[in-house]
C-alpha cells in the first residue's frame, strides 16, 4: 500500500521520496514502473509522477528522513503466533528518528495495537532524534484501503481518520489529508482513539464473519439454506450478517484481534472465540470433503482432490494467511493427492502449499481425473467452468458461488445437494 499512497501524495504535493528496503522496488519506481500488480491506475500514476520528478525512490532511509519534513510509515505489522510483531515498524521509525528535525510531522499508517503511537513510536523518535516531544508532531492515520482498489480508496472512498499525540499534530495531519482526499477528514481526538478505530473495524468484521460461519453449520441439521436466510434477514437495517466462507485470510482481518487481545490484560472471550471459529473453518471444509468422498465410496487416502482458489479472496493475487493453505495441508496429511488452480495466482510459486499446480487452461481437459473439487475462492473465472466435465466427482463449494450442479455437492451455508 506504500506505493499507491506515495504516488497519490506525489500527484497532490509534487515532492515525495518513497523509501523501501527492497532494491527491486526502488529500481522499478526510479524507472517509472510499478512493481505492484492488480492496482488500477497505479502504473500510470507511477510513470507520470516519476517522469515529472514529483516521485522518486531510494533505499537510503536516513538521508531521505533528513531531507523530508513529513514522514509517513506504512510498512507491514505482523503477528508471531498471537503476539504483534512491530519489528518492521520500529526499523522504519528508527530511520526517521535519525533524520528528524524540529517542526517535522511523523504519520503512522500501518495498523498497530492501540497505544503504540503514543507509548512506543513517540518515545523512540525522541530517543533517536534527541528532540523534545514538543518539537515535532506524531499522528496515527489508518490506511483504509483494500487491495485491488487502493488508488480510489486513498483518493476518498471513505472518510480519512486522523489522530494526533497532541492537538497540533492532529490539526496538521488533517491539513495534509484534506489535500489528499475528496472525502471528509475525521479528527479522532487522539492517536490511540484513531488506532482503536482501525483495530475495531477489523475486529467487527472478524466477529461478524465468525457469526456467519457458525450459523452456516446449522444448514445440515435444520435442512435449511442458511445463506438464503441471511440474505433475507439482511433486508432490514438492523441486521448485517456477513457471508459464510472457508475462513478469514489476508494480512489484516485475522491479525487485528490479536493487536487488541495482546494489549489489554483481560479476557475478551467474544473476540477470542470468534478468531477460533474462523480459524476452525478450514478443518470444517476438509471434514466435509472427506465425508462426501467416503459417502461416494472413495477413501481420502485414495482420492485426487482439486482445490480451486489459493488467493484469500476473489480478485486478488494475495495468498497471505489464505484458508486454502490449511485445507491443502490437512488433505495432504490425510493422504490425498492434492492439486490446486487459481487464475489470479502463480500457484507453483506459492510457498507452504503441498499441492501440485494445475493451470486453468488444463482444468477441463483433466477434469475427469479428480474425485473431489473444493472451491475455496469465488473468482469469477469459475462461473464459466463446465462442472459436468468432472464426471462423478463430489464438490465442496466453500463460497456458495457455483449454484446448482449436476454433481453431489456440499455448500458451506446450504448443506448437501
Ligand atoms: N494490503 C492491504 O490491503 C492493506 C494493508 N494495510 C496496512 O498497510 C501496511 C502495509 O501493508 P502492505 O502494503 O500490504 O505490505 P507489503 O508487504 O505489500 O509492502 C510493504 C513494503 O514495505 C517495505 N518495508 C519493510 N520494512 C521496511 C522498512 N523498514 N523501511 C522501508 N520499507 C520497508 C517492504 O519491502 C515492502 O515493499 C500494513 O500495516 C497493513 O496492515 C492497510 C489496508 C489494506
Ligand atoms: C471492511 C473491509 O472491507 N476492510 C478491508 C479489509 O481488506 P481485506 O483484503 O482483508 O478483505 P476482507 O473483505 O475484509 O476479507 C478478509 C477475509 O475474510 C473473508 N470474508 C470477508 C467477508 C465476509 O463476509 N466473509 C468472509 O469470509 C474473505 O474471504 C477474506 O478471506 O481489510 C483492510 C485492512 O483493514 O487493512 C481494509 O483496509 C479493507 O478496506
Amino acid at each position: 500500500m506504500g506505493l499507491p499512497l506515495a504516488a497519490v501524495l506525489a500527484d497532490v504535493t509534487g515532492n515525495v521520496v518513497g523509501v523501501d528496503i527492497d532494491e527491486s522496488v526502488v529500481e522499478a519506481v526510479a524507472a517509472g514502473e510499478s512493481p505492484v500488480d492488480g492496482e488500477p491506475g497505479l502504473s500510470e500514476l507511477v510513470a507520470e509522477t516519476s517522469a515529472d520528478g514529483s516521485l522518486s525512490a531510494t533505499t537510503a532511509s536516513g538521508q531521505a528522513a533528513a531531507d523530508a519534513r513529513v514522514h509517513v510509515v506504512i510498512v507491514p505489522t505482523l503477528i508471531e503466533g498471537t503476539e504483534p510483531d512491530l519489528s518492521m515498524l520500529l526499523a522504519a521509525v528508527d530511520a526517521i528518528g535519525s533524520g528528524l528535525d524540529a517542526g517535522d510531522l511523523v504519520i503512522i499508517e500501518s495498523t498497530v495495537p492501540p497505544g503504540t503511537t503514543r507509548d512506543v513510536v513517540t518515545p523512540r523518535l525522541v530517543e533517536r532524534s534527541g528532540l523534545d516531544p514538543a518539537e515535532f508532531g506524531v499522528a496515527f492515520c489508518p490506511e483504509r484501503t483494500a487491495s485491488g482498489r487502493a488508488i480510489q480508496d486513498i483518493r476518498g472512498a471513505y472518510p480519512k481518520v486522523v489522530g494526533g499525540v497532541d492537538d497540533e499534530s492532529e490539526r496538521v495531519a488533517g491539513l495534509l489529508y484534506d489535500e489528499l482526499t475528496t472525502n471528509e477528514v475525521i479528527p479522532a481526538g487522539d492517536a490511540t482513539t484513531a488506532e482503536c478505530v482501525k483495530v475495531f473495524e477489523g475486529i467487527y468484521r472478524d466477529v461478524n464473519i465468525a457469526l456467519a460461519n457458525e450459523l452456516a453449520k446449522v444448514a445440515e441439521p435444520l435442512d435449511v439454506d442458511v445463506t438464503r436466510a441471511i440474505e433475507v434477514a439482511n433486508t432490514q437495517p438492523f441486521c448485517e450478517i456477513h457471508d459464510p466462507g472457508p475462513g478469514v485470510g489476508g494480512h489484516c482481518i485475522p491479525l487485528y484481534p490479536h493487536f487488541l487481545t495482546a494489549t489489554v490484560e483481560m479476557d475478551l472471550p467474544l473476540v477470542e472465540t470468534s478468531r477460533g471459529v474462523n480459524d476452525e473453518m478450514p478443518s470444517f471444509v476438509t471434514d466435509a470433503t472427506v465425508d462426501l468422498l467416503e459417502d461416494n465410496g472413495v477413501a481420502i487416502e485414495d482420492a485426487r482432490v482439486l482445490v480451486l482458489g489459493v488467493a484469500y479472496r476473489a480478485g486478488v493475487d494475495e495468498t497471505r494467511k489464505s484458508p486454502t493453505r490449511p485445507v491443502v495441508a490437512e488433505l495432504d496429511e490425510r493422504g490425498a493427492d492434492v492439486w490446486a488452480a487459481d487464475p489470479a495466482v502463480d500457484v507453483p510459486a506459492v510457498p507452504d502449499l503441498p499441492a501440485s499446480a494445475c493451470s486453468m487452461a488444463d482444468l477441463e481437459a483433466t477434469a475427469d481425473r479428480y474425485d473431489a473439487v473444493v472451491v475455496m475462492t469465488d473468482h469469477d473465472a469459475y462461473a464459466d467452468l463446465d462442472f459436468a466435465a468432472f464426471g462423478d466427482a463430489v464438490v465442496v463449494d466453500a463460497r456458495d458461488t457455483l449454484g446448482a450442479l449436476p454433481l453431489t455437492t456440499y455448500t458451506v451455508g446450504a448443506g448437501r445437494s
